[in-house]
């Protein structure tokens, strides 16, 4: 089958980053969404989206069906200094995945971190109690994420020590400058998505005249046409909508 055919399946996942101010949130999101780096990136004001089209190849299906699945990254990286803190629950209220971020060598980003989860737990017990039947499609998945992995030498020990409470939270180590550990990430999001978070594109009004340039990476079809909005004072985007970065 050919990729130049149209995706048979389309999931919108919504994704959320929390962290403390200054962790790589939106350096994750960048590596992630160009394959690129900026060493001068400006502190996030408020929240910036960003979406991205991630197409499976058939490698990445278990099944033999030539179905073509699309997901459709829909990412909301919020600003972690203080003063925008009660912003937030905004951002991740009806999110599929919150990507908690702290540094790997800052400890303090780690308890912050530790606290982000604990909210997202209330937030997570709180929904379910109101909505006794969970689907995938609407609960949220946590994974922490530490990053500036190249700043630990390969003497130094693994990073700050675990709270208890972060235990049963899957975790990733990365770095957004060298690119290390975001594809490990990224997949294990993509192959937590659930069948029951596709929906069939005949019943969508999908865009069939789209072009979308892709470039194989880990098995992975990306389009590398991602858009982007938001409020992040480097890049001067004060609405939100679709224009290349
Ligand atoms: N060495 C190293 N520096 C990084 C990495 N990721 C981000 N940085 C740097 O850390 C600083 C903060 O990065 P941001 O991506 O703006 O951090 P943020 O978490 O989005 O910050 P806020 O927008 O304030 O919440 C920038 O100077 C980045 O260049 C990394 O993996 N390694």
């Amino acid at each position: 089958m050919g990729y130049d055919n149209h995706p048979t399946k389309v999931a919108d996942l919504k994704v959320v980053l929390l962290g403390e101010s200054a962790v790589g949130k939106s350096s994750l999101v960048q590596r992630f969404a160009t394959n690129s780096f900026d060493n001068n990136r400006e502190s996030t004001i408020g929240a910036a989206f960003i979406t991205k089209k991630i197409y499976l190849s058939d490698e990445n299906l278990n099944n033999n069906s030539n179905e073509l699945k699309l997901i459709n990254f829909q990412i909301w990286d919020t600003a972690g200094q203080e003063r925008y803190k009660s912003l937030t629950p905004m951002y991740y209220r009806n999110a599929n995945v919150a990507i908690v971020v702290y540094d790997l060598t800052d400890y303090q980003s780690l308890k912050k971190a530790e606290n982000w989860v604990n909210e997202l737990k209330l937030y997570i017990r709180d929904n379910q109690f109101e909505n006794s039947s969970v689907s995938a499609k609407n609960s949220l998945t946590i994974y922490l994420v530490g990053n500036k992995l190249d700043l630990l030498s390969i003497k130094e020990n693994e990073g700050p020590e675990f709270p208890l409470s972060l235990n049963n939270i899957q975790t990733y180590k990365t770095s957004a400058l060298t690119g290390e550990g975001i594809d490990t990430l990224f997949n294990s999001i993509i192959n937590d998505v659930t069948d029951d978070q596709f929906v069939d594109v005949d019943d969508l009004d999908f865009d069939k005249n789209s072009k979308n340039h892709k470039n194989s990476r880990n098995g992975l079809l990306v389009d590398l046409t991602a858009g982007r909005g938001g409020t992040n004072s480097s890049d001067g985007f004060t609405e939100f909508g679709g224009c290349s970065c």
